[in-house]
Formats: C-alpha cells, structure tokens, sequence
C-alpha cells in the first residue's frame, strides 16, 4: 500500500530490444517496491523462431529474448503473454514500448478492455502523420483509450542498459506530478537516473525528431565527411529540433534540451544507434537499398 492507495500492477506492451530491457528495469524494481506487485506481465508479439518454436515460450522457458535481446535474463518475474487483452486486464499501469506505427492498432484492441484508472506511459520514439498533420504517439494513446499518458525518453541503447551501463532518462509528463513521481520510481535504478518535466510535447518531440539528424550523421559517416562536419550536423540539429518542437507546440521549453531527451539522446544516438547504422550502410552502399 501506498499512500493508502491499492497496489499497483505493470504490463509492458512490446517485447523488442527496448521492449524486453524496460521489463527487466521494471521487474528488478517491483520486487523491492512494496507498492507493486512483483509480476509483470509483457505482451509479446507472436513469432515462430527458426526453431520452430514459439518466441512467448521460449522467453517463459529461458528467460530470456533470443531474438530481440540474446544472452540477457529478463528476471524471472518477468511473463511473456501473446495475449493482448489477458497481458494488460489486471494492470493499472502500461508501458508502450512498440515500434510506433503498431501503436493505433494494438489501442484499438484495447478499447474497453483496460481497468479504470489505468495509466500510460510511452517509451516510442515516433510520431504519426496524419493528413491533418503530425500525433505524437502518446496523444494517440489518450485519445484512442481516454488515459492519462506521460513519456520517458533519453540517452538509451536498450544494449548498454541491458549490460547496467549507466544512463539517464526524462520522463515528460503534463500537470500530474504524482503519477511521474510513481513512473520514475518503477524505472530508477543506481545505473539508469531519471528525472521529470512538466514538458510532455518537448520530451517527446526531442526523442522523435533526434532520429532524423541521426540518419544525417549516418550519411555524413558513410560518405567519410569526417567529425568536423558530423558535429555541425548535431549542432544545427539540435537547433532544428529546437525550433520545430516550438512551431508544433511552442509551450515547448528551451530547459528540455538540455536534459538527457535531448542533447544526451541525440548524441548517443548519432554515434551508435541503428538509425545512425542504418544510413551509413546506404551511403556506403551508393545509396541503394539493401537487404539487413
Ligand atoms: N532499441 C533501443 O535501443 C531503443 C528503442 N527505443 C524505441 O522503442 C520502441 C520499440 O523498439 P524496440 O523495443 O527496440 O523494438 P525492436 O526494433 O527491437 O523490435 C521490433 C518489435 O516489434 C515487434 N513487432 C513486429 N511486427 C509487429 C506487429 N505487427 N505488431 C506489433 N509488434 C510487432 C517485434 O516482435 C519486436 O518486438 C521504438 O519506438 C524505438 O524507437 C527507444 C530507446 C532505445
Ligand atoms: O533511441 C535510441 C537511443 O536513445 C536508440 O536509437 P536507435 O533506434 O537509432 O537505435
């Protein structure tokens, strides 16, 4: 109990590299938190592995992820659920961490299925681009499931975390603290520092648009244009991003940039994130396509 509140129970939506690295922040965290249930339940996207085995077995088996997050153990509170609606009906608190264009999908499946008083949290770096104009996926989740939604983004490779490196997060949130407070609870670990800001959109905003300047870095890196122009291409970066968050949302505050969201996010990623691989493998490629 908590502040004579009922216990609180986690559902992670997603199972990727990010997906299954969020679970085991999270399920290390339950345990010692009296305020949560120990279990936590993750959807997994069903696959048949080249085993012929199925991907939410195998994880119950060993543990572990073999595809998305070999060689690391989740915690063995940690269950892969394929089943959507069975992962999520007793939680009250749920981690979106999907690729983004999944997200109205898997919402829409979940209409009328959640319990009363859920809360969101996205850890998506993405948008959707409607013909009215650009959603940021944590709106998506509120309008689709009528829940509060906060975000957490920032300097992660899920790898590094994965192995305890250490990193910092920001979770954005808008005018409940009380609930940030309780998200950044359920991630903090003495290698993952997290903070809050009552700046959702600029949070949120700065993990998506980062993406973009790191495929200009990959290219910059697979043309061997060299350091020098790979840091000016951050620098006006991050003024770019700066500067579009503020004509999309300008209650944007210049503050979040300079939390882990936003220059820390977008360094590491313009130095080893796949959307930084991802393009320096087209430019060496002659900017053809290519199969991964
Ligand atoms: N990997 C990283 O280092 C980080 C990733 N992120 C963000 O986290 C989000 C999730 O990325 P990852 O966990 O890395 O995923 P991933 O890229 O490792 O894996 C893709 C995931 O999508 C699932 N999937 C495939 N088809 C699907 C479908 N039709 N419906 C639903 N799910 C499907 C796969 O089963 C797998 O779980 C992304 O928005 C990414 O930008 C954020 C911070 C770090
Ligand atoms: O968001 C990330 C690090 O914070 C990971 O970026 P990539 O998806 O480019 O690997």
């Amino acid at each position: 109990m908590e502040n004579g509140h009922a216990k609180n129970r986690v559902a992670v939506i997603g199972s990727g590299n990010w997906g299954c690295v969020a679970s085991r922040l999270i399920a290390s965290n339950t345990t010692k938190l009296p305020s949560f249930y120990d279990e936590v339940r993750m959807w997994v996207f069903e696959e048949v592995l080249l085993t012929g085995n199925k991907l939410s077995e195998s994880i119950n088996q060993v543990n572990e992820n073999c595809k998305y997050l070999p060689g690391i153990k989740l915690g063995a509170n940690v269950i892969a659920d394929p089943d959507l609606e069975n992962a999520v009906k007793d939680a009250n608190m749920l981690v979106f961490v999907t690729p983004h264009q999944f997200v109205e999908g898997i919402c829409k499946k979940l209409v009328g299925k959640l319990r009363l008083g859920a809360q969101a949290i996205s850890l998506i770096k993405g948008m959707e681009v409607k013909t009215e104009g650009p959603c940021m996926i944590s709106k998506l989740i509120t309008d689709i499931l009528g829940i509060n939604c906060c975000v957490l983004m920032g300097a992660n490779i899920a790898s590094e975390i994965a192995v305890e490196k250490f990193s910092e997060a920001t979770i954005g949130y808008k005018k409940d603290k009380e609930v940030a407070i309780r998200w950044a609870k359920l991630f903090t670990m003495p290698y993952f520092l997290v903070s809050i800001v009552e700046d959702i959109e600029g949070v949120e905003l700065c993990g998506t648009l980062k993406n973009v300047v790191a495929i200009a870095a990959g290219l910059v890196d697979g043309l061997d244009m060299g350091n020098n122009t790979k840091a000016a291409i951050m620098r006006i970066g991050l003024r770019e991003m700066c500067a579009f968050s503020k004509l999309l949302f300008p209650s944007v505050r210049d503050n979040t940039f300079f939390e882990s969201c936003g220059v820390a996010d977008l360094i590491t990623t313009c130095l080893g994130g796949r959307n930084r691989r991802v393009a320096e493998a087209f430019a060496r490629n002659g900017g053809k396509r290519f199969l991964v």
